[in-house]
């Protein structure tokens, strides 16, 4: 048999591979007749790791050189973590499917062998969607930034530099890192970033996408649709400090959103359910709830944010 021979661009990271490699294995066991072959790289966001993210371009650093190859027909789809796309897709490149969703909690993890976190030293995450909410967690602790890959932060955790790091479930999980996991939160504790735990596959316009007809994981896909829409209605692409999680059970669709008013800098949560074939107009409604600051002040923050 003549295989079908395409080409999935994934950032070089040793998660991003693992989440490519998964859909690859998905394509093996469901489209024998295609060959996938996997193309790594390293993006500007991997690069530059000591400046804030927010002043040097948001989250379309790390899609760009994806994007190219697309568009330069070296790739043929690209994997993403949907967390990190940003809100404006490029009509030429839509994204053709999403994976199930993996555990989308944020999570605690220690240095190794810690009991607890010694919260005379920082905890570290570089993100203020989660400072925010940690801090009525933990109204004691310093935050510091930490950037770099999974493995990266997690050494230097190990270094002695954090009483504890903050990190997502599924990456920790989708690395075989579970055992690092000291404690979960509850996702109406700590909101979610929008696509959290969800894998998305991009692809070209004029491609042909037919091998992922059957991937899409509904569920994940018309929870991302919610949280999306509330997050570009807010416009909070890049850098604004928005979380967003939903989660679809039978027909409803219930939507925990945060909002973060940039010219106040005051923080508002709160949340909406209702029919799943609405999802998209449920963002929209949360986000408008929010920005009339109708909902859960959840404090006030100076920081600047740094993702
Ligand atoms: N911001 C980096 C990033 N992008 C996706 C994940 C984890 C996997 C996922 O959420 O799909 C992570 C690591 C983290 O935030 O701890």
């Amino acid at each position: 048999m003549q295989k079908k021979k395409i080409v999935i661009g994934s950032r070089e990271s040793a998660l991003a591979v693992v989440q490519s490699r998964l859909v690859i294995t998905w394509l093996k066991e469901h489209h024998p007749e295609v060959e996938a072959q996997l193309l790594t790289m390293k993006t500007t966001g991997d690069k530059i790791l000591d400046r804030r993210l927010d002043q040097i371009g948001g989250k379309g650093l790390f899609v760009k050189e994806l994007d190219r190859a697309l568009l330069d027909h070296k790739t043929d789809f690209s994997v993403h973590s949907t967390k990190d796309l940003p809100m404006e897709i490029p009509e030429e490149l839509p994204l053709v499917a999403f994976s199930s969703r993996e555990d989308p909690r944020d999570v605690l993890v220690l240095p190794k062998g810690q009991e607890r976190p010694d919260l005379t030293k920082p905890i570290g995450t570089s993100s203020l969607r989660r400072i925010i909410q940690l801090k009525r967690l933990f109204p004691e602790a310093e935050f510091q930034s930490v950037r770099g890959n999974l493995q990266t932060r997690i050494r230097k955790l190990d270094e002695g530099q954090y009483g504890a790091i903050v990190l997502a479930a599924a990456g920790m999980k989708r690395m075989g890192l579970a055992g690092r996991i000291s404690g979960y939160f509850d996702t109406a504790d700590v909101i979610p970033s929008a696509g959290q735990a969800v894998l998305a596959v991009q692809g070209r316009r004029d491609g042909d996408a037919s091998m992922f007809l059957d991937f899409t994981d509904q569920d994940a896909a018309d929870e991302v649709t919610a949280e999306r829409s509330f997050v570009t209605y807010l416009n909070g692409g890049c850098s604004s400090p928005i979380a967003a999680h939903a989660q679809v059970s039978g027909g409803e669709i219930h939507l925990d959103g945060l909002y973060f008013d940039e010219n106040t800098r005051e923080a508002f949560r709160g949340n909406l359910s209702g029919g799943r074939e609405k999802a998209e107009q449920l963002g929209v409604k949360l986000a408008q709830m929010l920005q009339r600051h109708e909902g859960e002040y959840l404090g006030t923050e100076d920081r600047e944010e740094n993702i």
